[in-house]
């Protein structure tokens, strides 16, 4: 089942054109990886997809859809709540632990005290925060080390239930280990969200995901199961950008 679908999709800063001619269906409760050089469009299509492309000064061509209807269709709180973003560097809010968790759902309108501590430790958990941070709930979330605060900033993002958690390069400010963390805290959201992830790291999208897209200028020029694309790419760039021969 999709979830996402990009049907003659262009996008432009300007008079220049990123993304060209984009046709493209992402699977519900899956992860997809976007792989491909610097510049050659990732970051754009992200923005494509939650509509921060408009606010970076750009604009698409196409259309794009989310559960069948088109993305403009939606009030853009609405689709902000159900597509959200988790971003490089990990970016906690300069208040406690408890407060950026809290943040979303206050303002989405949650206001009894039970049902936000419950959301708090739900998130934790599902974070693997809960213990390293349960007794310290109100210590600023920027005395958390850089792989907290990015599990910290998937569990905000996580919140406000979103159908979808985009991801771009999630982990590159991280060391093995908190990639490590992250990368088993992703497979185990697939229950109940869907996952879109930009990443350099080729192995990371190997390691978890089940969808792979190659990007070459703004082009998909390969699209498949993540197995087919790394081990048997139809495409020679593709193949030639898997070996590490550009990017
Ligand atoms: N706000 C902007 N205004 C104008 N041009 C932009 C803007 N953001 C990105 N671009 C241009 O759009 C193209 C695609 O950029 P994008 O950030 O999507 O690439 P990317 O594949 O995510 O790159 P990277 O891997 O380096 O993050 C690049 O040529 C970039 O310079």
């Amino acid at each position: 089942m999709n979830i996402i679908e990009l049907a003659n999709l262009s996008a432009y800063y300007g008079d220049k054109k990123v993304l060209n001619n984009i046709n493209m269906r992402i699977a519900k409760n899956k992860i997809t990886a976007i792989i491909g050089p610097s510049g050659c469009g990732k970051s754009t299509l992200l923005a494509v997809l939650n509509r921060m492309l408009e606010e970076n000064g750009g604009a698409i061509e196409g259309k794009v859809f989310f559960d069948d209807k088109d993305i403009l269709n939606y009030p853009k709180d609405e689709l902000r709540k159900r597509i959200g973003i988790v971003f490089q560097k990990p970016s906690p809010f300069p208040m406690s632990i408890y407060k950026n968790l809290t943040y979303a759902p206050l303002y989405y309108g949650v206001r009894n005290k039970k049902i936000l501590n419950q959301i708090v430790d739900d998130k934790l958990k599902i974070s693997g925060l809960y213990h390293e941070v349960k007794d310290n709930l109100k210590i600023s979330a920027l005395k958390l080390s850089g792989g907290q605060q990015q599990r910290l900033c998937i569990a905000r993002a996580l919140t406000v239930e979103p159908d979808i958690l985009l991801m771009d390069e999630p982990c590159s400010a991280l060391d093995v280990k908190n990639t490590a963390n992250i990368e088993d805290m992703l497979v185990n959201l697939l229950d109940n969200y869907t996952i879109v992830i930009v990443t350099h790291n080729l192995s990371q999208a190997k390691r978890i995901s089940d969808y792979t897209a190659f990007i070459l200028d703004g082009e998909i020029v390969e699209y498949g199961e993540t197995n087919e694309v790394f081990n048997n790419p139809k495409d020679k760039r593709t193949k030639e950008y898997i070996e590490g021969i550009y990017g």
